[in-house]
Order: C-alpha cells, then sequence, then structure tokens
C-alpha cells in the first residue's frame, strides 16, 4: 500500500485481483501494476506484505532512483529482520520507522479490511538509525485517522512481547487442535462436544498458515524460548494433577483468573479491538432475526455475531461486536427500548 501526500493512497499488490477489489470498493483511490511507479510517485510507502516480502520490496527501494525524500513504513507482525534490513539501507533519500498494528483476524485477503479495524488497536512504532524524531512524528500525523494509539518500542522488546501474547498463543491454539483431531479418530463424537471454550481459545488456528509460517520464523528464537518454558510449566502441572495438589491448583487457577480478568477491558492496553454486547435470547432462529433486523434499520452494522451456550427452549446469549464504543453503546439502548437484556462486559 502506498500514500502521496494529497491524501491520494495509491494501492500496489502482485495480485491484480487485490487491487481491482481495493479500487472498486473505494479502499484506494488510484492503483499501479508496478511498485516502482507507485513508490516513484509518492510521499510516504506501507509497505504491508508478508514479512519476508516486505523485507524484499524495502531492499528493492534501496535500489531506486527517487525524486525525493520519503518516509516508509510496514505493518509486519515481527520486527527484528526488517528493522535490521532498515539499518542497512543505502539509500540517503529513504526514512524507514517499523510500524505493527495491534489489530486483525484470522481472515486474510483484502476482503477482510474495514475503515475501522484499527480504531484504539494498540499501534507500535520502531524508529531505526534511518528516522528522526521529526520523521517519526510526520508518520503518526499520516496514521492518525486510524485512531489508533501509537508506542514507540525497540525491535527486541516488540518481539519478545508479541511472542507472548500473540505468535505463542498461535501455536498452541493450532496443538490443541491437532490434540483433538488425533482423539477424533477413535472418538468420533468429539467435535460435537467441543463446546465454547474449545472454539474461543482455538479461533486463531483458522488464519493463514502461510502468514504464520513466516511469523514464527522471523520471531523463531523468542519462539523456541517460549516453547521451552511452556513444557517446563506443563511438567509441573501435570506434578499437581498426579499428585492431586489441589490447593495449589486452585491458586494457580486464581492467579490466571485475576491476571486475565485484568486485562477484558480494551482500554487497559488489551489486544480487542471489538466492543462486545451481550443479549439474553431465547430461542436461536427467531432472536437472531429480530436482533439484526432491528439493528439494521437503526443502520448498524454488526461486525461479528456468536451464539452463546445455547440449547433449544434454553435461555442463551448472543454476543454482538461492534467496531466502535458509540455504536455498542446505541445497539444497548435500541435493543433494551424493545425488551431485550443486555450486558457490557466492564
Ligand atoms: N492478519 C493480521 O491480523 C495482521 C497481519 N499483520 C501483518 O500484515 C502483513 C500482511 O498480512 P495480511 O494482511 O494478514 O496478509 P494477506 O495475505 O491478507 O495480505 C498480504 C498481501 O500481500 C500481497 N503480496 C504478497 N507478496 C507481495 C509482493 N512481493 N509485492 C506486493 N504484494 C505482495 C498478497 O498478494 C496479499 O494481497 C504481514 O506482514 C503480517 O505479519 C499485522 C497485523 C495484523
Ligand atoms: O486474529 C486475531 O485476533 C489476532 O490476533 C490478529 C493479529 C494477527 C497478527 C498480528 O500481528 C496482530 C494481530
Amino acid at each position: 500500500l502506498v500514500t502521496v501526500k494529497e491524501n491520494t493512497v495509491i494501492g500496489y499488490d502482485v495480485n491484480p485481483y487485490t487491487v481491482d477489489f481495493a479500487q472498486k470498493n473505494e479502499i484506494i483511490h488510484e492503483s499501479s501494476s508496478e511498485f516502482k511507479t507507485a513508490v516513484q510517485k509518492s510521499d510516504y510507502v506501507i509497505l504491508a506484505a508478508p514479512i519476508s516480502e516486505s523485507i524484499t520490496l524495502l531492499n528493492e527501494m534501496d535500489n531506486m532512483a527517487l525524486e525525493k525524500d520519503i518516509i516508509v513504513s510496514d505493518v509486519s507482525s515481527v520486527k527484528q529482520s526488517i528493522i535490521t534490513t532498515a539499518n542497512r539501507l543505502t539509500n540517503k533519500q529513504i526514512a524507514f520507522i517499523g510500524g505493527h498494528p495491534m489489530a486483525g483476524s484470522h481472515k486474510k485477503g483484502v476482503e477482510a479490511a474495514k475503515p475501522h479495524l484499527f480504531e484504539n488497536a494498540m499501534y507500535v512504532l520502531t524508529p531505526t538509525n534511518r528516522s528522526s524524531d521529526q520523521d517519526v512524528e510526520e508518520l503518526k500525523q499520516v496514521l492518525l485517522p486510524t485512531r489508533s494509539k501509537f508506542i514507540t518500542l525497540n525491535a527486541e522488546e516488540h518481539d519478545e512481547m508479541t511472542g507472548v501474547v500473540s505468535h505463542f498463543p498461535h501455536l498452541i491454539a493450532s496443538s490443541l487442535v491437532h490434540q483433538a483431531k488425533n482423539w477424533a479418530r477413535t472418538h468420533t463424537y468429539l467435535p460435537n462436544l467441543a463446546a465454547g471454550g474449545f472454539r474461543d481459545i482455538t479461533r486463531i488456528a483458522s488464519s493463514n498458515p502461510i502468514l504464520w509460517q513466516d511469523i514464527f520464523y522471523h520471531n523463531r528464537q523468542k519462539m523456541s524460548q517460549l516453547l521451552e518454558e511452556w513444557i517446563t510449566e506443563m511438567q509441573t502441572l501435570k506434578k499437581l494433577l498426579d499428585q492431586n495438589e489441589k490447593k495449589e491448583m486452585i491458586h494457580y487457577l486464581e492467579l490466571a483468573k485475576n491476571y486475565r480478568d485484568g486485562l477484558v477491558s480494551a482500554d487497559k492496553g488489551a489486544i480487542p479491538s471489538y466492543y462486545d454486547l451481550y443479549v439474553d435470547i431465547r430461542d436461536q432462529t427467531g432472536a437472531l432475526a429480530n436482533v439484526t433486523q432491528l439493528l439494521a434499520t437503526h443502520d448498524i452494522s454488526i461486525n461479528n455475531i456468536q451464539i452463546l451456550e445455547i440449547r433449544e427452549g434454553i435461555m442463551g446469549a448472543l454476543r454482538l461486536s461492534f467496531s466502535t464504543e458509540q455504536v455498542q453503546k446505541s445497539s444497548e439502548v435500541i435493543l433494551q427500548q424493545h425488551g431485550y437484556e443486555t450486558m457490557i462486559e466492564k
């Protein structure tokens, strides 16, 4: 993705379908079929390809003849490798600042783009020896409309922290799915018993495998260290179980619960970029149709709907996710006015 100064966004992608889709859906103003042409027209460039590809593109830019100075950034989930590349650039006209918006989903492709995707999300910026404080401020101004919250981190601390809260959980989610798959060979009814908990913890296992292999590869040292720590932790847990250490187990679960409960609120800096509203419902089909229609008549669009723990004839709940707090609050008012019981997690 490439932007030029007069608020014009030029899009470039190796896949022409992506550029075409982006233009038809007004995600970009202009398109380019050649990376070099797009770069040469631009004041700011944001590389949003898989990490290894963004590194290649940055190296390509180093050899380009540019008529003006440009600020280049990226969105790669791992920072060290691209920052190392940036620190070695020789083209004096390029100022590089690493970027990583902590928002997204398990979906891939341009179709997953959303105008409010980055709103309230943390956006990590990683300055390099190829950027000044003024360049960082200028980039922030360009990114201001995303309404994300900027934080400056160096590559090492970024990769350590995202390793813990983003990359490593992915590996665990996939391994849990593998475990279930193996057990399902001998227990064919198993998938029917997979309740909300299993779905919650494994959602990210449905992400794009090529992208995640690339993330694991670029953060392989941290991943390996985390895996080692995890194995030790699992061995400790196994001991607690085998020796029926009740108190210790309750203590372990309590500590995790307390810490996790403190992470829920969006403004405490945790990752959620959605605003959830829970609605009590009696039956699935009728309630789903009523709730969605009611909100649609008020021009409210729902980002995601999940049916929680519902069985025929028994009260259940819908989890509606919205992209802004304002829409979440107005949906609550509308639904309450129509007799629905609602809840927003504090
Ligand atoms: N998926 C997510 O939730 C998040 C992803 N990221 C980072 O964003 C980057 C892109 O990830 P996604 O958007 O999920 O992947 P994606 O697969 O949806 O999009 C990547 C795009 O890059 C294009 N591409 C690949 N090689 C290219 C090249 N050499 N030149 C031009 N275009 C090329 C592909 O055709 C595709 O349209 C990655 O670096 C990832 O680490 C960062 C935050 C969140
Ligand atoms: O699917 C999810 O919930 C995510 O965690 C999205 C995500 C994927 C990659 C990132 O580098 C940052 C955020």
